[in-house]
C-alpha cells in the first residue's frame, strides 16, 4: 500500500526539497517538464523523434503548408503548471514540432520560476492572443493539446477564456481521435484532493461532469505521487490514463509533517493489503472462525446466499445461513457445505450466540425491514460480535437512533451512496453540495467523518470504494484505469463482498483489514474473471486470485 497525496502535502514536500538547497524549484519544473514529454513519446511511440517523420495526416485533414510536421496546442496557466506547460513547449519545439502557446493570466505575475521559463520560451516561440471567434486549436492536423493551465493549485473554477479553451480541446479530440488531449499533473478544473470538477456558481443545479468544460485527457502525467483527486470521484475519468514521473522527491516525503492529515493508502493490483494472516494456517475448522449470515423469509435468500458462499470461499472454517423456518426448505435445497439454521425469532438469535464459537455475523442482505429485523439488528449489535451491516440493516439503522447509537468498534458498515445518504444525510449533502471552491469535500472526507460519528468502520462503495476506520486510517480501493471493473456493478455483487468481510472478519481480521482485504478481493476477482460477470461467479473466482498470491 502506498499513500495519496493532498495539494497541501505535495506543497510541503516540495518546499521541503527547495530549502534543503538539494534542489532548486526550476530544477524540479524542468525535471517534470522533461517527464511530461518523456511520458508523451512513451505513450505513443509515433510521436517520438526516434520514429521519424509524422506520418501524413489524410488529404482531407491537412489545411496547412507544414506537412508531416507534429503540431501541438500548449494551454499555460498563471502559476507553477503553467510553468511546466511553457517547459513541455520548448522541449517539444526542440524536437522539431510546430508549437502555439496560449496563457491564461498575466505574464508579468507569473511566478518566479513560471516567469523563467516563459522568457525561454518566447525567445524561441510566440505567445498567441485569443480572438473570440477564432478557431484557437487551428487546423484539422492538431496532434497535441497540453492542458498545463492548472493542478494542484486550483481554488476557484475556470474562467471565461479558460474553461472556452477546455472546450474547444474536448471538442476537437471528440472530432479527431488522433488529437491527444494531455494533462499535466492533472486536468485543469478537477480537484487535486477530491477529484471533484470546481464549478461556477452559475452551473449549480447541473450535474457536474455535463454542466463544466471539463478536459477528459487521454493522458495525464503527474509528479512524486499520485494526489487523492486522480482516484476519486471523477478524476480517473477526466485524467484517462495516469503516468508517474520522478522529480526526485523520496527523501523528502519522511521529513514532512502533514499536519492532522492522515495519509489516504491506495490499494491496487500491486499494492494489496498484505496481512500475514491472509494464507491460512493450521488447525481445525473452528480454529478459522464461525460466520453466521442471517437471510430473509420466504424468496428472499439468495442475497444471504451468496454472502455466505463469499465467507466460505474466503475462509472461514463454517458458514451458518440462519432464516425463518417457512424458508428453510428453500435454503436446504440449495445449500451444502454451508449449513442451515432456524431462526424464528430474536430469542432464537439470542440463544445461538450464547455459542462464542459463532464469531462474525453478517445482517442485511434481503433481511427485510420489520420490527422483526430491527429486533435481530439489535441482538447482534447486543452481542458484540464482529458483525458487517448491509443494505436492509443499514437502513434501519439509518432510521433509528438508538439503534445507530448501539454501533461499537467492531462493525462494519457496507453502504452504497443510497444507504450511505440515509444512514449519514448531513454529510451525503455536503458531498452532493457543487464543488465551487478548492480543496473541495471529497469522498475520503466523508467516509472519514462518517467513521468517526458511527465509531466503528465504514466501507463506502463505489469504484473508488473508501475504507475508513474511527482513528482517521483511510484506504481506497481503487476500481479504475487498468484496475478497472465496470462489470462489478451487477446485482448481489455486494452481497459477496460483505460475505468476503465477514468470513475473514471470522478468520480473526480486525474490522478495518477484513474491510480493506474483502473490497481488495472483490476487484482482484472480478478483473480475473472478466466481462460477463455475475455475483455468483465472484466467489468462484477466489481460488484462481489466491493462488496467483500464492497462497
Ligand atoms: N509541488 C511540486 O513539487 C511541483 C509542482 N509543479 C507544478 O506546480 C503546480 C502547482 O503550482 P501552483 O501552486 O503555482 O498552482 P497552479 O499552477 O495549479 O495554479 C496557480 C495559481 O492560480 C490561482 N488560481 C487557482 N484557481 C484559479 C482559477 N480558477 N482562476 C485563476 N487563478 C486561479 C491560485 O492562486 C494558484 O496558486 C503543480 O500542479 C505542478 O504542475 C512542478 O513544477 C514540479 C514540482
Ligand atoms: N463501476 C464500478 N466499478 C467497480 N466496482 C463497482 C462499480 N459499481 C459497483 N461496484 C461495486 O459493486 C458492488 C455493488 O454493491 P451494491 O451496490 O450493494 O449492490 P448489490 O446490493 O446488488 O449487491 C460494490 O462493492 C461496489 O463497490
Ligand atoms: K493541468
Amino acid at each position: 500500500m502506498t499513500e495519496l497525496l493532498t495539494a497541501a502535502q505535495m506543497r510541503a514536500i516540495e518546499a521541503a526539497a527547495i530549502a534543503s538547497g538539494e534542489v532548486t524549484g526550476l530544477e524540479l519544473m524542468e525535471r517534470a517538464g522533461r517527464g511530461v514529454v518523456a511520458a508523451i513519446f512513451e505513450e505513443w511511440p509515433e510521436l517520438a523523434p526516434s520514429w521519424g517523420p509524422a506520418p501524413k495526416p489524410p488529404e482531407y485533414f491537412l489545411q496547412n503548408d507544414e506537412q508531416g510536421l507534429h503540431r501541438a496546442v500548449v494551454l499555460c496557466g498563471p502559476g507553477n503548471n503553467g510553468g511546466d506547460g511553457f517547459v513541455v513547449a520548448r522541449l517539444l519545439k526542440e524536437t522539431g514540432w510546430d508549437v502555439e502557446v496560449f496563457l491564461y493570466g498575466d505574464a508579468e505575475k507569473l511566478p518566479p520560476d513560471a516567469r523563467v521559463n516563459y522568457v525561454r520560451w518566447v525567445e524561441i516561440g510566440g505567445v498567441q492572443s485569443f480572438e473570440f471567434g477564432d478557431d484557437v486549436m487551428g487546423p484539422d492536423d492538431l496532434t497535441l493539446v497540453v492542458d498545463a493551465f492548472f493542478g494542484t493549485g486550483l481554488v476557484r473554477p475556470l474562467e471565461g477564456f479558460g474553461s472556452l479553451f477546455l472546450s474547444f480541446a474536448e471538442e476537437r479530440a471528440s472530432r479527431f481521435p488522433y488529437t491527444k488531449i494531455v494533462s499535466v499533473d492533472l486536468p485543469s478544473a478537477v480537484c487535486a484532493d477530491s477529484g471533484r470538477p470546481i464549478v461556477s456558481e452559475s452551473f449549480v443545479g447541473l450535474p457536474e461532469i455535463a454542466a463544466f468544460p471539463v478536459t477528459h485527457a487521454h493522458l495525464t502525467v503527474t509528479f512524486h505521487k499520485a494526489k487523492r483527486g486522480h482516484y476519486l470521484s471523477d478524476g480517473p475519468i477526466c485524467c484517462g490514463r495516469l503516468r508517474f514521473v520522478d522529480i526526485g522527491l523520496d527523501d523528502f516525503d519522511q521529513r514532512v509533517d502533514v499536519g492532522q492529515q492522515k495519509p489516504a493508502l491506495i490499494l491496487t493490483h500491486e499494492r494489496w493489503p498484505q496481512y500475514p494472516s491472509l494464507p491460512k494456517k493450521q488447525g481445525h475448522k473452528y480454529s478459522h472462525g464461525h460466520a453466521l449470515i442471517l437471510s430473509g423469509g420466504v424468496g428472499k435468500g439468495g442475497a444471504a446466499r451468496l454472502a455466505a458462499r463469499g465467507a466460505l470461499r474466503v475462509g472461514a472454517g463454517a458458514v451458518t445461513v440462519g432464516c425463518p423456518p417457512a424458508a428453510l426448505i428453500e435454503n436446504a435445497a440449495q445449500l451444502n457445505a454451508i449449513m442451515l439454521w432456524n431462526v424464528k425469532d430474536v430469542a432464537a438469535l439470542t440463544d445461538i450466540l450464547a455459542d462464542d464459537r459463532i464469531n462474525a455475523l453478517c445482517l442485511g442482505p434481503g433481511m427485510g425491514v420489520s420490527d422483526e429485523s430491527r429486533g435481530l439488528v439489535e441482538a447482534g449489535l447486543k452481542s458484540g460480535r464482529a458483525i458487517v451491516l448491509d443494505a436492509d440493516a443499514l437502513t434501519l439503522i439509518g432510521r433509528d437512533a438508538p439503534l445507530f447509537a448501539m454501533l461499537h468498534d467492531r462493525c462494519v458498515l457496507t453502504p452504497h451512496a443510497g444507504e450511505f445518504a440515509r444512514l449519514f444525510p448531513d454529510i451525503a449533502d455536503k458531498l452532493a453540495a457543487p464543488a465551487t471552491k478548492g480543496p473541495a469535500y471529497s469522498k475520503v472526507d466523508a467516509t472519514c467523518e462518517a467513521a468517526k460519528r458511527a465509531g466503528c468502520v465504514v466501507l463506502f462503495k463505489g469504484p473508488d470504494t473508501v475504507i475508513a476506520d474511527l482513528s482517521g486510517r483511510c484506504s481506497i480501493n481503487a476500481s479504475v484505469y487498468e484496475r478497472s471493473a465496470p462489470w462489478l456493478a451487477t446485482a448481489g455483487s455486494g452481497d459477496v463482498l460483505a460475505g468476503f468481510i465477514t468470513g475473514l472478519l471470522a478468520r480473526g481480521f480486525g474490522p478495518m483489514q477484513a474491510a480493506e482485504s474483502g473490497a481488495w478481493l472483490q476487484t482482484e476477482c472480478a478483473l480475473s474473471f472478466g466481462p460477463g460477470l455475475i455475483a455468483e461467479d465472484l466467489p468462484e473466482e477466489l481460488p484462481k486470485v489466491f493462488r496467483a498470491l500464492g497462497l
